[in-house]
Formats: C-alpha cells, structure tokens, sequence
C-alpha cells in the first residue's frame, strides 16, 4: 500500500537518502527510528508529498510522487492523518471546532460532523472536553485531540512525527496506547521517533535510518534497558 521504489531524497544538494526501497502494508504499525537530522522528518513529509524525491518514487493512496499533480496533494492529504511533536491545534477555537473545521472544509454535513466529531473524541477519552479551549488542556490531551483530529477522516494511514516528543514518559506510553488501538481498528500508523523505550515498550516492526537507507531493527529488552540490533550507526 506504501511503497518506496529506488528512492533518493535531496534537501539543498545535501543526500537524505539514496536508493530507498520500502514497502509497508496495509495495517501495520511501523515506528522509524534514527537519531536527530538523520531524517525522520523528512522520510515522512516524502509520504505526505510536502517533499518529492530526486530520483524513483512514492506510492501512497493510489498516488505516486512522480506523476501527482498540485492539484491533487490537497486529496492525498484527505486519506492521510498528520499528527506533530507540537500538537498544532488551533488556538483560537474550542476542541469540538478544532475537529469539526477538518471536515467542514471538505462539505461534510452538520448532521454527520457532529456524529464523526464526537466519535473521534470518544476514542481518544475526551468527549467530555469538547467545549474546552486547547489552552486548558495538558500536553498530553492535546495530543490525544491532535490523534482525534487525524482520525476524524478516517484516513488510511496515521503519520505522527514525534508524537511524544513534548511529553513525560508515562505520558507518552498513554499516547502510544491510543495509537496502537486506532492501529487495531485497521488504520496503517508510522510514527517517526528517536525515543527508543517507547519501541522497548510496545515493540513493532522498526526501521532504523543509518547512513542514507533504513534497516529493520529490533530493539531487545536487557537487564538495564534496552539493546539495538543492529546497533545504531
Ligand atoms: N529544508 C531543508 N533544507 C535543507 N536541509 C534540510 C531541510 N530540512 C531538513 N534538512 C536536513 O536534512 C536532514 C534530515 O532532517 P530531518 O528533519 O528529516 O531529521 P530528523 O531525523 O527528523 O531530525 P530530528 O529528530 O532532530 O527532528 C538534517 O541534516 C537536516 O539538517
């Protein structure tokens, strides 16, 4: 469903990644690890299109980055839930319209905005913040309204790029747990991170960034934490 074909990633003249070939299916549940500037980010802004390779290609979502038009990213993006480190939520608006403006934009009904809002909220346990403002919200449940506004499109696929970074270890477990449950209801989720006791914590399959590709890695339990196979680079 996702696939990396022969790809080679630029960013000022400077090589991300050369000669990528990846595929990833449809309900899996994939975490990229790499320490920082090794390019997680960018390895997943490649799937959202905001960056496109020098060289092969992208499939996501029935597009592919070689033949997608301008006009058509906006609808890729439609399939696809953006979750950031820092949340992102608009700050002038009421939890409820922070969702509720996602599909407004794409004429969704009053009806059914309601019905999806609310059932989005629910599955991430925050129905009862709806009113709230963002502001009056701990980071964590922030995040958690960031997760219901990815899913509140019911995309195929989850990007989250840090999703923990702003937040406390048990925090951060708690995040992981909604991710894994929307995971279970069928919706690939790749989140890009370089907190590797969250993987220790809640193993799946893990693809390392070393040099200018990525490897699979385990990361296996020890006595006193934790130890990457192959170890990082
Ligand atoms: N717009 C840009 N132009 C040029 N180089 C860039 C650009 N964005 C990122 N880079 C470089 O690309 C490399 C990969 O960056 P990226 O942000 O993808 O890494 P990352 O693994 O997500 O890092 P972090 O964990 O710190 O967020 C880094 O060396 C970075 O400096």
């Amino acid at each position: 469903m996702i696939s990396f074909i022969n790809v080679d990633i630029e960013l000022d003249k400077k090589a991300i990644f050369r000669n990528l070939n990846l595929n990833i299916q449809s309900d899996e549940f994939v975490y990229i690890v790499g320490k920082s500037g090794s390019g997680k980010t960018t390895l997943l802004k490649s799937l959202y299109m905001a960056i496109r390779p020098k060289k092969g290609e992208v499939q996501i979502g029935g597009y592919n980055s070689r033949t997608i038009k301008k006009r058509q990213i906006p609808l890729l993006r439609r399939k696809l839930g953006i979750v950031f480190q820092d949340f992102r939520l608009l700050e002038d608006r009421n939890i409820y319209d922070n969702l509720a403006f996602v599909l407004t934009v794409t004429g969704t009904k009053e009806q059914q905005i309601k019905e999806k809002v609310m059932k989005a909220l629910h599955s991430v346990g925050l129905e009862h913040a709806a009113d709230q403002m963002p502001r009056n919200l701990s980071g964590g449940e922030q995040q958690r309204v960031a997760i219901a506004r990815a899913i509140v499109r019911e995309p195929l696929v989850i990007l989250a790029d840090e999703p923990t970074g702003n937040l406390d270890p048990d925090t951060s477990l708690e995040i992981l747990e909604y991710l894994k449950s929307i995971n279970q209801k069928g919706i690939t989720v790749i989140i890009g991170t370089h907190d590797y006791e969250l993987v220790r914590h809640s193993p799946s399959r893990t693809l390392q960034i070393t040099g200018l590709n990525l490897e699979e890695t385990c990361i296996i339990p020890t006595e006193t934490g934790y130890r990457i196979s192959p170890p990082a680079a």
